[in-house]
């Protein structure tokens, strides 16, 4: 990876995330890699003069919003950092992130924004992506309707993309273009231009601490020994619970409220990365590959599913995350060493359990013996626990490295391509076929008796 190889060997490309964070680090030999330094500096000039008040609206006002127009990659990493990062945030200054198509999502925003103060960033790398281009189109709609000429465009709408000539297409101006290329992958890409909200919200230099958080853990995957890389340590453990073991899923639990969508950043990072049933070699598994990820904020987790972790009858390895300082400590510290001792504890009780001699003693004779067997917990149920000193910009880019390695490494264990997502085209194709088909119930062709039967039930009772 680290050399450049095209190890996503399907679309022939080579895997450089790195390379976004690498400052002259490691020598990187690949087309493009030398263009990472101008695309940072023109993210740190354009955050600069929107945050500074210098880039002005079409009514000479201000920027006090953004919104980033993408979905997938395109999103997700943006969502997790900015939200993760919210302490660093100039208050002055709102995000928003809309990605469904579903145009619920868009006109929700848009009904909280001024079109004099709001930037808009179109973010995708193929910008061919159906729901991001509908939901530009009807924003660009939106923007229009208010500020009537086309020339004003270019103070509102940025877009982030590899793909030039789709974005000259739209209407954005090339110098409102912030380029990435064909080796960063989607689920990779928030260190690379798809980065712009991030610094629009929390600074450049606290996007560029949390680049170089992510250079300090790609310098300890590559340099140290097994025994003691942290990627390498969760990976095998994360192989031999899911291999050796069974288990399907993996949670993560961060005890940091600003982390609440960590998890839902790794659902795509690691199932789109290793949610795979062919090795590169074009050989079907005969093993288990990609766990299913997922996860929710402590302490909101055990009033929600933690019945089941440990008590019910699946195994479910668990990532435990907190920061020993927080940002917030109000009543002087109180709230988060409550949080913390649950942080502390949850481990603890999934491993060590109780016996049933223990649950005797507590319960006393006279108690049912299906009583006594409810309140037994078989214990033994593994967990990883990461503690940091606080989430500051440099040590969350730290902890997405980790994981991105760690994904890596399983992924080359199960001799899978963790970088192509074939898995999401099939349905993209066919929702493209039913689009053409949904006018009218005699339209509606080749497909089977449900498929058909819930178009037709569509088509008879939408109002529209
Ligand atoms: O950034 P784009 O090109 O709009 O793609 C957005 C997303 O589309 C698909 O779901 C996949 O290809 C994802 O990997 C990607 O992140």
């Amino acid at each position: 990876m680290f050399a450049g190889e095209h190890i996503n060997t399907s679309e022939d490309r080579a895997v450089l995330h790195i390379a976004l964070r690498n400052f002259d680090d490691f020598k990187i030999q690949e087309e493009g890699v030398d263009e990472v330094g101008g695309v940072l500096a023109h993210i740190k000039e354009f955050s600069e003069a929107v945050r500074g008040g210098s880039w002005k609206g079409y009514t000479g006002k201000t920027i006090n919003t953004i919104v980033n127009i993408g979905i997938g990659g395109s999103d997700l990493g943006p969502v997790m950092v900015t939200e993760a990062l919210k302490a660093y945030a100039k208050r002055d200054l709102t995000a928003h992130f809309v990605s469904n198509i579903d145009g619920t999502h868009l006109a929700e925003t848009l009904r909280i924004c001024d079109p004099e103060r709001t930037l808009f960033i179109i973010a995708s790398k193929t910008f061919t992506t159906q729901e991001t281009i509908t939901n530009a189109e009807s924003a660009r709609d939106w923007f229009l309707a208010a500020a009537k000429d086309k020339a004003h465009v270019a103070k509102h709408f940025v877009a982030l993309s590899t793909n030039t000539k789709a974005v000259t297409a739209f209407g954005i101006d090339k110098a409102n273009m912030f380029q990435f290329w064909d080796w960063v992958g989607g689920r990779y890409s928030l260190w690379s231009a798809i980065g712009l909200s991030i610094a629009l919200y929390i600074g450049y230099d606290n996007f560029e601490r949390l680049l170089k958080g992510a250079h300090g853990m790609d310098k300890h995957f590559k340099e140290t020994p097994l025994e003691s890389n942290l990627p390498v340590l969760m990976a095998v453990i994360g192989v031999w619970y899911n291999d050796f073991y069974g288990s399907q899923t993996h949670a993560l639990l961060p005890y940091d409220q600003y982390l609440h969508k960590f998890a839902d950043y790794f659902q795509q990072g690691d199932m789109e990365s290793n949610g795979k049933f062919v090795t590169k070699g074009g050989q079907r598994v005969d093993y288990q590959t990609g766990p299913i990820i997922w996860g929710a904020a402590g302490t909101n987790g055990q009033h929600s599913f933690y019945q089941l972790v440990h008590q019910g009858t699946k195994l479910i390895p668990a990532d435990f995350l907190a920061p020993a300082t927080t940002h917030n400590p109000i009543a002087a510290s109180k709230h988060h060493r409550i949080l913390l001792s649950n942080y502390f504890a949850q481990p603890e009780a999934l491993a060590f359990g109780k016996t049933e001699e223990e649950v005797r003693k507590e319960v006393g004779s006279n108690a049912s013996e299906a009583l006594v067997k409810s309140k037994v917990f078989e214990g033994n149920r593994p967990s990883n626990s990461i503690l940091f000193p606080k989430m500051t910009p440099n040590m969350l880019g730290a902890l997405i490295a980790l994981y991105e390695h760690k994904i890596f490494t399983q992924g080359v264990i199960w001799g899978i391509n963790s970088y192509d997502q074939m898995g999401v085209e099939l349905g993209k194709v066919l929702a493209k076929n039913i689009l053409a088909q949904l006018g009218k119930p005699e339209d509606v062709k080749g497909h089977d008796s449900s498929t058909t039967g819930l178009i037709h039930y569509y088509q008879k009772h939408r109002k529209e």
